[in-house]
């Protein structure tokens, strides 16, 4: 089998980071950035990673999408809330026969870029990551790397494990990056959801760490609550999600070292937050099966409200 070649489009922490373990491990990567592309091209890619720290003097940076050869996988890592960009990059950086690995946070993406480049197309990537840019090509790799790979299918059927899924799938395991390989895409994005819903959420508009928030038992009961909420639009679409998991999610967090999400990272700098993905768009598909899910779309609405304030003020 022929090896793959990788664009990532979005050379920020997740893009960054992983795209430089892929490039370590020996394939060929080319890197689409946008502020920091003549930094990148100039002093290449730095990881201070938990796992050792390592730098790439030379990588292929670009800032012109056309000026990138068309890639067997091109993996979308800016924010969700540049997603609108994707028409205009995505039919360059992909081969006819190339795949669209979406390793964005939320939910809903995925038909987002089916309708760009066609549902064959498209893989869906769970990243459990904590990584953040602090200077331009420098990235900190604070925990966790393991990514679930799921094919996309129209209307989120479960997809099967398919050829390509494992070579993509052998491609990051190769670059050290555990890889979980799933058929069922719609379950992975919900439990995923579990996590984000209540921590990036309610760090924003309590102004709290994920320990802070699991410390107080008022927040850590509405966290909780919220994550059962989730649980509940997940059945409204034919998925279980066990109390097991929420409990463990739970365990998990209190535990963690104290984390600030990146919804509040991007709060706090005054960025757009990826309330969209990570709110709107599972909400709206919950509604339309017939279900209401109050204490998220009452987060939601209040993150809206900031969200506009920011350009507002
Ligand atoms: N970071 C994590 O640990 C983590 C974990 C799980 C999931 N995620 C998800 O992964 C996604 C990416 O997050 P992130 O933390 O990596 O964000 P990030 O650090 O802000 O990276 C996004 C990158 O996209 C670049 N970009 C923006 N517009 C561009 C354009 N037109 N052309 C080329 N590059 C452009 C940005 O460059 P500029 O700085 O120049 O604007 C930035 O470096 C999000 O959906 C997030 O929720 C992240
Ligand atoms: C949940 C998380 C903090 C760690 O897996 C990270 O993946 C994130 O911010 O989504």
């Amino acid at each position: 089998m022929c090896e793959f070649t990788y664009a990532i489009v979005g050379t920020g922490a997740l893009g960054g980071f992983y795209g430089a373990k892929l490039q370590q491990s020996g394939l060929n990567v080319h890197f689409l950035l946008k502020s920091d592309c003549e930094h990148v091209r100039q002093h290449g890619l730095v990881i201070k990673s938990v796992d050792g720290d390592f730098t790439l003097p030379r990588v292929k940076a670009y800032s012109d999408v056309q000026k990138i050869p068309a890639c067997d996988v091109v993996v979308i890592s800016l924010k969700t809330t540049q997603n609108h960009l994707l028409p205009q990059i995505l039919p360059f950086a992909v081969k006819d026969t190339g795949i669209v690995l979406v390793l964005q946070n939320g939910f809903g993406i995925e038909a987002e870029v089916a309708q760009i480049v066609g549902s064959d197309k498209v893989i869906g990537g769970i990243c459990f990551l904590t990584a953040n840019k602090i200077a331009p090509g420098y990235i900190r790799h604070l925990s966790y790397k393991n990514i679930i790979l799921c094919e996309y299918t129209q209307n989120y059927h479960p997809g099967g494990i398919t050829e390509r899924l494992r070579q993509i799938g052998k491609d990051f395991e190769n670059a050290g990056i555990p890889v979980e390989l799933d058929e069922d895409l719609l379950l992975a994005r919900w439990k995923k959801l579990v996590w984000n819903i209540p921590y990036n959420g309610l760090s924003v508009i309590l102004n709290a760490t994920t320990a802070e928030l699991m410390a107080s038992p008022d927040s850590s009961k509405l966290v909780e609550e919220l994550m059962y909420e989730v649980a509940t639009g997940a059945k409204a679409l034919g998925r279980t999600i066990p109390d097991t998991f929420i409990q463990k999610m739970l365990h998990n967090t209190a535990k963690m070292t104290p984390y600030l999400t990146s919804m509040k990272i991007d709060y706090d700098e005054r960025r757009p937050m990826e309330v969209e993905a990570i709110f709107g768009n599972p909400l709206r598909m919950v509604q339309a099966a017939g279900t209401n899910l109050p204490k998220i779309d009452c987060l939601y609405q209040q993150l809206k409200f900031l969200d506009a304030m920011r350009t507002a003020r």
